[in-house]
């Protein structure tokens, strides 16, 4: 059997990943870029490299098309529908982190939770004559905490594809659900995250797709065991 790893071909994640898979044993030859999407691993037949964008990760192994990957919980999370019945987090790989929450503007004083902002989407259309609208690029990370965790139904989703944080300000959106590292992007924008508002704690995952052919196999076992001791 040969197993098939995808790895970050740029992006934030690129040389932290390449670098603990190399602590772990497994040292890739030919450096992913653009251009270069295949890469093995030094003296392994068995295992192939794929390098891929992150959320391109994500989305192969929600498809099966890896079997495993290295990208963020926030991607394989909001990539797939179902996520947790066609892939397992084998490993948290201590980089990337970043918390996917939900902000809304520092003047909006009265509002510091979730129940407080599902009083605001009740009265929204009443005051100003249209729904709550909600800029994100994270549609279902969204909809499953407003709706399925909150209870609050009133709202619209904004799609915003960058610079989410400048939207309120704009006009296009009130509030914003996107992700955050340092913060510094939030306060510039005059925007706070509410007090229940982080959704999602995400960080680089060693993620594997489900599949029957990994049942009993000793090289998915030693793939993850290498890269859980590198950690
Ligand atoms: N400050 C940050 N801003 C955005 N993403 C971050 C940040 N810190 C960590 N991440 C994580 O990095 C991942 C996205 O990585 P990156 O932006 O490098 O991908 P990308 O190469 O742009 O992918 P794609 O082109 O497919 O969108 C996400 O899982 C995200 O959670
Ligand atoms: O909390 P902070 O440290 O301020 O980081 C958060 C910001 O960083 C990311 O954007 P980035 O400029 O990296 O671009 P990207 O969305 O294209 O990755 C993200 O979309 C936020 O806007």
């Amino acid at each position: 059997m040969t197993i098939t790893i995808a790895l970050p071909s740029k992006g934030r994640m690129k040389d932290d990943a390449s670098a603990i898979f190399e602590r772990a044993g497994l040292k890739i030859s030919g450096i992913g870029n653009d251009r270069n999407y295949r890469g093995r691993v030094d003296g392994r037949e068995d295992i192939e490299i794929a390098f891929l964008s992150a959320s391109e990760i994500a989305r192969e192994i929600g498809n099966g098309g890896v079997d495993f990957g290295v990208t963020g919980e926030d991607l394989v999370r909001e990539g797939l529908a179902d996520a947790d019945r066609r892939m397992e987090i084998a490993a948290r790989l201590g980089f990337g982190h970043a918390d996917v929450v939900v902000a809304v503007p520092e003047i909006w004083l009265d509002v510091a939770t979730m129940a407080d902002l599902g009083d605001v989407a009740a009265d929204f259309r009443t005051r100003h004559g249209r729904r709550l609208a909600i800029a994100t690029k994270y549609w279902r990370l969204t909809q499953q905490f407003f709706s399925s965790q909150h209870g609050i139904q009133l709202y619209r989703i904004v799609e915003s594809l960058g610079a989410t944080e400048g939207a309120p300000a704009a006009g296009s959106a009130d509030i914003i659900v996107d992700i955050t590292s340092t913060g510094s992007t939030l306060v510039a924008n005059h925007l706070k995250i509410l007090d229940d508002g982080v959704i999602l704690k995400s960080e680089a995952c060693l993620v594997r797709a489900k599949k029957p052919a990994h049942e009993g196999s000793g090289l998915v076992s030693e793939i993850v065991e290498r890269v859980r001791a590198a950690l």
